[in-house]
């Protein structure tokens, strides 16, 4: 249960007391957008960034989760990745498959990972290519607007910096408007070379969910949240607005600490 749910900017935010209560309202979500989606469409297209965002993922592998949610529906992509190998502490694949994947039942030719014996640009272009094949057969909708897929959800992570996926501040992927996916080989933040999903992939998704906690990322979620007026900096995370679908914030009360006007439930 959210200590506070609001509306703000068109914004829909889940506000938690503790990382545990966010990660259960986030698996609950999560399935409540599968089964919808399955019931549609009959397939649940879900993309995903790393790290701190999959441990909060951890409890889709609990009861009653593991057992009710449709795993084989699933078709599962990686909004970015580090390009290292599949084995690699730092990849977010693994990261996935050890966290999630591995204990529940999907279906390993529903996720997609990169290609990691190439370069990174190359990697891109491999995967650019994976997700045209599945926009082609719907397994991933279109976005009718821009042509770009339509994923059914987006869960993006965000780094202190402001940075979702691997679209960091000032950097000129951020102006990346043809590509579906694109890369880097000089992110501020280690591994150097990473690929991403671009902003247009990440803005036609049906649903956008952004998932932060702890104080350290509450600076950032108060300039990508807030009405900050003409001095903001250009942040990515406040480059995510789904055109059409919808955004929600999932965060826990430290994260929060600085958004404006926000009350908490007692
Ligand atoms: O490098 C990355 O960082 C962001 C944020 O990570 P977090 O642990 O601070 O949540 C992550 O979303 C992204 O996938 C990853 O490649």
């Amino acid at each position: 249960m959210a200590v506070s749910c609001d509306k703000k900017n068109g914004i829909e935010l889940r506000i938690h007391e503790n990382p545990d209560g966010l990660s259960t309202d986030l698996a609950e979500y999560i399935a409540a957008l599968s089964e919808a989606s399955v019931k549609e469409r009959g397939a649940f297209a879900i993309a995903l960034s790393g790290r701190s965002l999959i441990s909060l993922m951890r409890k889709l592998s609990e009861a009653p989760f593991n057992k009710t949610v449709e795993w084989a529906r699933w078709h599962i992509f990686l909004a970015d990745e580090r390009v290292v190998a599949k084995s690699h502490v730092d990849s977010n694949y693994k990261l996935l498959k050890d966290t999630l994947l591995a204990k529940v039942p999907n279906v390993p030719s529903h996720v997609h990972s990169i290609n990691d014996m190439v370069t990174a640009e190359q990697a891109a272009e491999e995967y650019e290519f994976v997700i045209r094949q599945h926009v082609k057969t719907r397994v991933i909708d279109v976005c009718e607007i821009n042509d770009c897929p339509k994923f059914d959800l987006i869960l993006l992570g965000m780094g202190q910096d402001g940075h979702i996926a691997s679209l960091f501040p000032n950097h000129s992927a951020l102006d990346e408007k043809e590509l579906w996916v694109t890369f880097i080989t000089d992110s501020p933040k280690p591994p150097p070379e990473r690929i991403t999903f671009s902003l247009p992939v990440i803005n036609s998704a049906s649903k956008v969910a952004v998932v932060v906690t702890g104080g350290s990322k509450a600076e950032a979620a108060h300039l990508a949240i807030d009405d900050i007026g003409p001095e903001c900096p250009v942040l990515p995370a406040r480059m995510v607005r789904p055109t059409e679908g919808k955004l929600v914030w999932f965060l826990d009360q430290e994260a929060a600490s600085k958004l404006d006007d926000v009350k908490f439930k007692e």
